[in-house]
């Protein structure tokens, strides 16, 4: 999930003051109340208002915090005792939920086949350390389409508690709420809804599960470690509910690594590739990566859960007539699916000046800073 490399890193000057806005979204959720529990005020004014902040949110920063998403405590409880019961299996159990050739089912550390006895490891042996558990929309789900089962990938259901019940609740939640931000994206965009329904009524949907932990015991490491290497989410949007504890961090447009963390209450979203394509990158698909803090050789465990909503497999995305830059920097139309083929084969397509390489460079630049 890393860019290639750039021949030219961009010069970055540091800023103060980054911060990823927090926007109340309950305007758009009609029924769940505001971020207080007051009643949501669904005027157009306040609609109005709300599609100004994501307008200002995706072009500087790529990343929002979102309150008054309207999903219930228990939901979100339910997501996280899943997570904790799923990853607290033996290993072997795990395994056993592996999926060959489809992005679903368990996905183990990088680090699972080292031993770690000898007390001292390489940081870089343990980067992406991280292990996951990937459910998502079924093609069968969708009788009457002629879809492929291996674009979407067949689900695997461990048997521990009732995990299914309780990831089909927050999976439908987060859906409702990727859909609701997409008719809010409409808005503050000036173009109609079916921009975007037009293009996920079979959306390639996937939720990753994701655990950071490392194996128990002191661990000396030599250099520093990744949860997750830097990259760009493919699709339109990512909604992203995680623990409270550090660990992601954000690539600002200055080239520099920030740490994020979700206020109380609330979900991270941030833009993926799909949606810098139809913006002609009016709208930022941001750079961001997992580096918990080492502390006397070890980390806080975390847990996040990312879902992504990355339109219908068959639909084809370009940038779209009104949101051309000047220098007609659109993109070349691609269907989801061959966009995410290519991104799962590490590479872009498209145009030369492609975000890949400017990512690539901020990439670069950041390390640099990082450096100094
Ligand atoms: O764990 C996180 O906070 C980020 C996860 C992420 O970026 C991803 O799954 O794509
Ligand atoms: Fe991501």
């Amino acid at each position: 999930m890393t860019t290639s490399p750039a021949t030219t890193p961009a010069v970055s000057t540091p800023q103060t003051g980054f911060s990823v806005p927090v926007i109340d979204l309950s305007p758009y959720t009609t029924g769940s109340g505001g971020a207080d529990d007051t009643p949501a005020d669904d005027t157009p004014a306040a609609r109005e208002r709300v599609a100004r902040e994501i307008d200002a949110a995706c072009s500087q920063v790529g990343f929002m915090q979102i309150v008054g998403h309207g999903i219930d405590d228990a939901v979100i409880d339910g997501l996280a005792g899943a997570i904790d019961e799923f990853f607290a299996l033996p290993p072997e159990t795990k395994n056993s939920y592996r999926v060959a050739d489809a992005n679903r089912g368990y996905s183990p550390p990088k680090s699972e086949t080292l031993s770690l006895s000898l007390g001292v490891e390489s940081a870089s042996r343990m980067n992406d350390f991280f292990e996951a558990f990937n459910v998502g929309v079924e093609a069968r789900s969708f009788p009457d389409l002629a879809l492929d089962e291996a674009d979407y990938g067949i689900n695997v259901w461990p048997e521990c508690g009732d995990f299914r019940a309780r990831i089909d609740a927050y999976f439908d939640e987060a859906s409702r709420v990727a859909r609701t931000l997409t008719r809010a994206f409409a808005d503050a965009l000036g173009v109609p809804p079916e921009v975007f329904t037009d293009i996920t009524g079979h959306s390639i949907d996937v939720l990753r599960l994701n655990n950071y932990a490392l194996p128990p015991g002191p661990i000396t490491l030599d250099g520093e470690l990744t949860g997750m290497g830097e990259h760009t989410d493919f699709g339109l949007v990512t909604v992203l509910w995680a623990d409270r504890v550090a660990g992601l961090q954000v690539l600002s447009s200055d080239g520099v690594w920030h740490d994020v963390q979700p206020v109380e209450g609330g979900l991270l979203v941030n833009l993926g590739d799909l949606t810098a394509r139809l913006t002609g990158d009016r709208w930022m698909s941001t750079l961001h990566r997992v580096k918990p803090p080492v502390v006397d050789g070890g980390i806080v465990r975390r847990r996040s859960a990312a879902f992504f909503h990355d339109g219908d497999v068959d639909a084809v995305v370009g940038t779209l007539p009104g949101l051309v830059g000047a220098d007609q920097s659109a993109y070349e139309p691609i269907t989801v699916r061959d966009h995410i083929a290519a991104k799962l084969a590490g590479s872009r397509q498209g145009r030369a000046n492609t975000a890949a390489v400017r990512e690539a460079a901020r990439v670069l630049a950041a390390a640099q800073q990082e450096r100094r």
